[in-house]
């Protein structure tokens, strides 16, 4: 005999001598504890609980048994227990609400009320918005449209048994003849005319082709550029030109960002606000803030104005988003107002390419800023928009050097700017037509053809740059800001030519005071170093009252509207 067979019938003998009687079945309720925790036992081994055997008992006799016909032969183990009639029932548990939260309807149109006015305030930040119940929002704007026959059958509002009154604003009125007259009385004021550029017979005659050069900033492959800008930041900057802020934004992308990602903050730049008078900038900064923040900033390496107000607001931005690692900020905005220009400027080094004209940026680049903050260049955008062709030159979208017959558009530049700027700007005498004042300044510069004819493209491009890179001052004037008394009071007379002229005596003065700044000793520049505060922003408050009075007056514009405001509203929700 094998060992194994030798040992199974040892064990039989030994199971069947000890055989338990059916009571200590290890399936029998018989002798069991109550209790789960208490485990009973038997000849010191520990048996089951009764609570124990009962689900295994139910485990076991969970399904009755059926003969072949489908008649239940042997009830499961606890179906006979319900009398017969009554139906089993889950006992209702309010632990099943844990998760959710009941709120009156009264609480809930506060909360709709109160999100939806935090939504729209440019200054205020909801954060979170994912686990929000946001879309309880959008409940109001879908009870919009009144959904009347949700609540009651068509008979009771339109059949014959209608209950409602019947609308009383039909046009003409409400018996047949008032409505005939009426639906004649249009139809005689139908303009054929207006429908006839949709259809139209083809006469041969086909509308200009447009340059592509008017098309820059347009394509696709900049869009994309933009959106990918768009997705990867948290806060997107627009930069807008302080000489035409309307006319470099971009309304449909401010849209966009409003319909689409309402989470990403928007904030306006006004760059170049060196070029345009202090009142201007004031005023465009008080009616820009009304939509959205907005600060009026100079870039430039060496004296730049609104720097320290800019980081700070980015600062603002990163603590708002402390459970992010990072926060990524976009700079989007018209080609050639100074993107590129801006983020060197806040970088205090050259990392983008920055040219005078327009399209050097090409393709979307990160910048590091500081460890929690990144900035991302965005390339130049235009949105398709009925700009003429002399409105894309005139805002710097297209490359001069590229664009034919610029003579065309001198006319128009000639109306934007101050006849004494041009004449004092070129030192020529008094002209009279556009040509007269081409011919005097190519002679003047000596920009001759053969046989001494003046070169008229040439010097009509050099005026276009002049106007494009600012030399020649001019500016949109901002509308009456209703809501600002000061308008009159705080307007400096002074145009940007006589203020460009006292920042070049200046800074001759300038240039003198740093040589001595320089040979202070090292101490002093240290502790300015640490303050934060660059040399511009020094020798301002302590030399040059005009220029003080300058930046405080911004700095109280931007305060009043955003710094004041942001700092009290940009709180966590
Ligand atoms: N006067 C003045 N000029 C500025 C200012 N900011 C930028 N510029 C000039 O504007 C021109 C265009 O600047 P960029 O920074 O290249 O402009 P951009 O928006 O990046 O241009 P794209 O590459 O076309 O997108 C340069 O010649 C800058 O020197 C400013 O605050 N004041």
């Amino acid at each position: 005999m094998s060992k194994n067979k030798k040992r199974k019938s040892q064990s039989t003998s030994s199971s069947s001598s000890n055989k338990k009687p059916s009571t200590s079945h290890s399936l029998s309720l018989k002798n069991r504890t109550s209790s789960k925790n208490t485990t009973g036992s038997i000849n010191g081994a520990k048996i089951r609980s009764q609570s124990t055997v009962k689900r295994l008992q139910m485990y076991r006799g969970g399904k009755p048994k059926r003969d072949p016909s489908g008649r239940i032969v042997k009830k499961a183990l606890y179906q006979e227990s319900l009398p017969s009639g009554t139906q089993a029932r889950v006992a209702p548990n309010r632990q099943w609400f844990n998760n959710s939260r009941v709120v009156t309807q009264n609480a809930l149109q506060k909360f709709q009320e109160a999100l939806s006015k935090t939504m729209a305030d440019p200054y205020q930040v909801v954060m979170k918005q994912t686990q929000l119940p946001v879309t309880l929002l959008n409940e109001k704007a879908k009870q919009k449209r009144v959904h009347i026959l949700d609540v009651e059958p068509f008979e009771t509002i339109f059949g014959p048994k209608a209950q409602r009154k019947r609308p009383s604003n039909i046009p003409g009125g409400e018996d047949i003849e008032a409505l005939m007259t009426h639906v004649e009385q249009k139809q005689s004021e139908y303009d054929q005319e207006k429908d006839l550029d949709l259809m139209r017979e083809d006469d041969g005659v086909k509308p200009e082709t447009i340059n592509p050069l008017f098309k820059a900033g347009q394509s696709k492959r900049i869009w994309n550029e933009l959106y990918k800008v768009i997705d990867s930041s948290d806060v997107v900057i627009q930069v807008l030109d302080a000489r035409n802020p309307e006319g470099t934004r971009c309304r449909q992308v401010e849209a966009y960002l409003k319909k689409e990602k309402a989470h990403k903050q928007l904030i306006f730049v006004l760059n170049k606000c060196d070029l345009v008078p202090i009142w201007v900038t004031q005023r465009w900064v008080a009616i820009l803030s009304r939509c959205h923040p907005t600060l009026a900033f100079h870039a430039n390496m060496t004296k730049s104005f609104g720097k320290q107000a800019l980081i700070q607001l980015l600062r603002q931005f990163s603590r708002l988003h402390q459970d992010k690692k990072q926060i990524s900020v976009g700079f989007i905005g018209y080609p050639n107002v100074g993107k590129s220009s801006v983020i060197n400027t806040l970088r205090s080094e050259k990392v983008c390419k920055v040219a005078p004209i327009a399209g050097e940026t090409k393709v979307w680049q990160y910048i590091t800023l500081m460890k929690r903050i990144f900035l991302i260049d965005c390339p130049g955008i235009v949105y398709p928009a009925d700009d003429s062709e002399t409105d894309i030159v005139l805002k710097g979208v297209v490359r001069i050097e590229n664009v034919p017959q610029p003579e065309q558009y001198i006319d128009d530049l000639l109306k934007r700017v101050k006849h004494e700027y041009i004449l004092k700007t070129y030192s020529i005498d008094e002209f009279s037509t556009t040509e007269e004042f081409l011919e005097k300044l190519a002679r003047k510069m000596g920009k001759l053809l053969k046989g001494a004819e003046p070169d008229l493209p040439t010097v009509a491009k050099i005026v276009l740059n002049d106007f494009q890179r600012g030399k020649l001052p001019h500016y949109i004037t901002p509308p009456e800001d209703p809501d600002r008394q000061d308008n009159d009071e705080t307007k400096s007379e002074k145009e940007p030519m006589e203020q460009q002229q006292q920042e070049e005596e200046e800074e001759v003065e300038e240039n003198k005071e740093e040589k001595t700044v320089k040979s202070k000793p090292k101490r002093e520049t240290n502790k300015r170093k640490k303050t934060g505060s660059n040399f511009y922003e020094t020798h301002n408050a302590k030399n040059r009252p005009g220029k003080r009075q300058h930046d405080e007056s911004l700095n109280g514009a931007i305060d009043d509207r955003n710094g004041g405001n942001q700092k009290k509203k940009m709180k966590k929700r």
